[in-house]
């Protein structure tokens, strides 16, 4: 690791990284709407941002913190920056740390997560952060060469359940198993589920929803307000 990568993750240590997407056909779904949702971050706070798409990564190249950069592709399997090309992509629209599926399961590309990392390595200064479904996918991506784990897709890859807050649980295995830096993502709802993460073993902590995706949030209110009392 450089010496910059060591200051990017002491950045990061015990802070806040807001996610801000908006998803296809959203009418926020716009580079300088999200660049604009991550500067107001900054202001209230934010250790880092994570940010999806290559020109939204490009459009907050201002931002002064770290930014985490990630290009989905596709809605099902491994879509998150499935591929060395788009890792390096996102490496060359400006990211700090490229965050990319960190399961095990098969890459477009056919190669490995280690050979992703190591390949992504010979060409970029960048970080890399494993977005893993479970203990056993943080366990093959810090082998593998990850600086960060992430749990951000526990309960969406069919081997851990669907936690209503963050998976703690994992979280603590994570914690347990493995020395690499875990950025606890997923369903972290409240500032009391951010604490919650923190307190089962994260280093930091990534919200996305609960900060940044006002149609989500707005519809916790109105179903709250149509429960009867
Ligand atoms: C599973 C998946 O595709 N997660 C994505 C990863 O970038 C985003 O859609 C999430 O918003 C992000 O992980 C933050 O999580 P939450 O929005 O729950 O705070």
């Amino acid at each position: 690791m450089t010496a910059s990568s060591a200051t990017i993750i002491d950045r990061l240590a015990g802070g806040l990284v807001v996610s801000c997407q908006a998803y296809p056909g959203e009418p926020m779904r716009d580079p300088r709407t999200m660049a604009q949702i991550a500067r107001a971050a900054v202001i209230g706070g934010a250790a880092g941002i994570r940010l999806q798409g290559l020109d939204d990564i490009r459009e907050a190249a201002d931002l002064d913190v770290p930014v985490i950069g990630l290009w989905k592709d596709g809605k099902d399997g491994v879509f998150i920056t499935p591929t060395l090309a788009h890792a390096r992509a996102v490496a060359d629209a400006g990211a700090d740390i490229v965050a990319i599926d960190g399961t095990r399961r098969p890459r477009p590309d056919g190669l490995t997560l280690a050979e992703t990392i190591a390949q992504l390595r010979e060409t970029h200064d960048v970080l890399v952060m494993a977005d893993c479904g479970s203990l056993q996918d943080a366990l093959a991506a810090e082998a593998a060469g990850a600086d960060i784990l992430g749990t951000t897709l526990s309960g969406y890859t069919g081997e851990r359940p669907k936690t209503v807050g963050p998976d703690l649980e994992l979280i603590a295995q994570v914690r347990a198993a493995c020395t690499a830096p875990i950025m606890a993502e997923g369903r972290i709802h409240s500032p009391a589920d951010a604490r919650a993460a923190r307190n089962a073993g994260a280093d930091a902590v990534c919200v996305g929803t609960a900060i940044t995706h006002p149609a989500t949030i707005t519809s916790w209110f109105v179903a709250a307000l149509g429960e009867d009392i």
